[in-house]
């Protein structure tokens, strides 16, 4: 099982049938200018473009995604909302935003820890939406907003979709609904304009992994190492043969996170041929352990910049 979930409810990863998560403006403004350039910045960057975009514009130009993953109200919404706009200006392509839920299963430590501080703020989905609507319009980079399934069947298919779409949110990824689940999440993504991004694991057969690929919108989600999210000290050379293998049956963009904490990490699986890197522990561990919020969003924009001119 690539994930040890504990509840029958919850699909291992591998049999999740892999459903199932912007070019970096120059970071010139420290964070706390940034509000003073809110309204500018509000002018100029919405509506951003979609993720299969921005991997064509990408694409066109010879480069690799950086895709962070933080979640959100760790340690609370406004950083959050900072935190956003630091990665939007200092070199990410794409942000993947996790609602923090009580039971994620496929989160190692650092993410579990992250959700059960957002979630002991008392933090909620409607939270969590307000904050978007009042922080997408500022950004130049789309989000790609993460879940489990749970939230998604507690507000019904349809509902959730209209409701992050309103918010300007271009993607979603939903690590723990069977591919056999998709059909309905698959339609009404597509009829709010939100790609439905799906995993594939290394334990992924080949014919169920043809089936994500091809239902899979926006990006292919390759996960690098089976087990749960959570920093590795090295990246399996085996992702090397998972992309190519993934790549010989697709011509849609390939992402590939679990692991990934360093920029030689980042450079190592560019060169390995993938389109975009997602980076999750790393970045949630910089804000969620910070003594403070602007030291949190300070390292995350240092860290952000040096994966960033890895991929240059
Ligand atoms: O944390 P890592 O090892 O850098 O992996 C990215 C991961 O955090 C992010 O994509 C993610 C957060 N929660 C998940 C659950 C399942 C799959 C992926 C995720």
């Amino acid at each position: 099982m690539d994930i040890a979930f504990k509840s029958s409810r919850i699909l291992p990863l591998n049999k999740i049938p892999n459903t199932l998560i912007f070019s970096p403006r120059p970071c010139k403004i420290s964070v706390s200018q940034s509000k003073r350039f809110a309204p500018m910045a509000a002018l100029a960057a919405y509506p951003v473009v979609g993720l299969s975009e921005t991997f064509k514009n990408l694409r066109e130009q010879g480069k690799v995604a950086l895709i962070p993953y933080i979640t959100a109200g760790d340690p609370d919404l406004s950083t959050t909302a900072e935190a956003l706009k630091v990665l939007s200006k200092c070199g990410s392509d794409i942000i993947e935003l996790g609602v923090p839920y009580s039971d994620p299963l496929a989160d190692g430590p650092v993410i579990q820890a992250a959700a059960t501080r957002s979630l002991a703020r008392e933090t909620n989905f409607n939270a969590i939406i307000s904050m978007l609507k009042g922080v997408i319009p500022e950004l130049s980079r789309p989000i790609s907003l993460f879940t489990y399934y749970n939230p998604i069947l507690k507000r019904g298919v349809e509902n959730f979709m209209m409701i992050i779409k309103d918010t300007g949110v271009r993607g979603l990824v939903v690590p723990d609904v069977p591919l056999e689940e998709t059909e309905v999440l698959r339609k009404e993504a597509v009829k709010h304009n939100i790609e439905l991004v799906l995993l594939t694991t290394p334990t992924t057969p080949k014919e169920r992994m043809k089936n994500i690929v091809e239902a899979s919108e926006g990006f292919v989600y390759l996960v690098s190492s089976i087990g749960v999210t959570g920093t590795r000290t090295s990246v399996s050379s085996r992702v090397q043969t998972l992309l190519e293998e993934v790549k010989e049956v697709t011509e849609k963009p390939v992402a590939v996170g679990f692991g990934i904490s360093k920029p030689e990490h980042v450079k190592q699986v560019a060169e390995w041929g993938a389109d975009g890197i997602i980076i999750g522990s790393a970045m949630v561990k910089l804000l969620g352990e910070a003594q403070s919020p602007e030291e949190g969003l300070k390292e995350l924009e240092n860290f952000t910049r040096s994966l960033k001119s890895a991929l240059s």
